[in-house]
């Protein structure tokens, strides 16, 4: 067992496998298995902070095989309260074009069969998810982007697609005239277990493609969305470095109360 701590989580998306200079990586072991990979520890300012890449620093997991409970589970083991998740995403309006910011304020789940859950046996746990994303957080990313001069797109819904494949142009179509604005495949339930662990989750978008419903050529392709996130995780990664730092260290938003009063059948790490 590590006597690393830390209070603040990152996890990686595609592109995006490593964070901060000076760590220290320790093994974490869940109930639920091992993480994607090693979770590296270091410091930021006054800040410390683990990461862990979702998909593996090798991109071994495909979205529909991430271990997202251990993942989120070895996280808050380590101490973690707060944690925010860089994301590749797909736009289903052409008004966003690739390198927009996007923090949704709401997603939809399109996923089918992933273990979404902590609270399986033992008692029925409900938790409140109205509102998927810590308030907090999102408005410190927020206002964290737009000084950078990065200005974000601030709300709109992220639909989670179980992928690996992308959407076909009907499905990303059908998916705009919901009014859903962004799409992805690693959304749920990432926030959800957050939220099952009463973490807050705060969710960073970077738009890689205009998705099939809107762009006229072959579709989107695995190369574009790795070219774009290269083009521009200079500037996530300070924005995320940035945020760390801005992010309040008492927690006051309502995300840390989310089991308040539940009889829960497990221990929390
Ligand atoms: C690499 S193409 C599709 C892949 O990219 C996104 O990953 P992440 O959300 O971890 O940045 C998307 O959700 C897919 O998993
Ligand atoms: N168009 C898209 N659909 C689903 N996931 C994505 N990740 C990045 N672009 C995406």
């Amino acid at each position: 067992m590590t006597t690393q701590t830390a209070e603040f989580g990152v996890i990686g998306g595609s592109g995006f496998y490593s964070f901060l200079d000076d760590i220290d990586e320790v093994h974490v072991d869940t109930p639920y298995g091992a993480p994607s990979d090693r979770i590296a520890i270091g410091t930021l300012g006054d800040r410390r902070v683990a990461f862990v890449p979702r998909h593996g620093r090798d991109h071994r997991y495909p979205p529909h095989k991430i271990p997202y409970r251990a993942n989120l589970w070895a996280l808050r083991s380590l101490g973690v309260r707060q944690v925010l998740a860089p994301s590749a995403v797909g736009a289903l309006t052409p008004t966003y074009g690739p390198g927009t910011l996007a923090i949704p304020d709401q997603f939809v789940d399109r996923t089918s069969g992933r273990a979404q859950t902590y609270y399986d046996e033992g008692a029925a746990i409900h938790v409140s998810f109205a509102d998927p994303y810590c308030p907090t957080g999102r408005a410190a990313a927020v206002k964290t982007a737009a000084t950078a001069g990065w200005e974000p797109v601030d709300g709109g819904t992220l639909v989670v697609i179980e992928g690996p494949r992308f959407s076909t142009r009907a499905e990303s179509q059908w998916f705009a005239a919901q009014g859903w604005t962004l799409v992805g495949m690693t959304g749920h339930p990432e926030a959800v277990l957050a939220r099952e662990l009463a973490l807050c989750y705060t969710p960073v978008c970077l738009v890689t493609d205009l998705d099939a419903g809107i762009e006229e050529g072959e579709g989107v392709t695995m190369d574009e969305v790795f070219r774009v996130f290269g083009e521009n995780i200079g500037r996530l990664r300070t924005l995320v470095t940035d945020l760390v730092q801005a992010l309040p260290a008492e927690r006051t938003c309502p995300c840390g109360h989310a089991l308040d009063g539940m009889k829960l059948p497990l221990e929390l790490p």
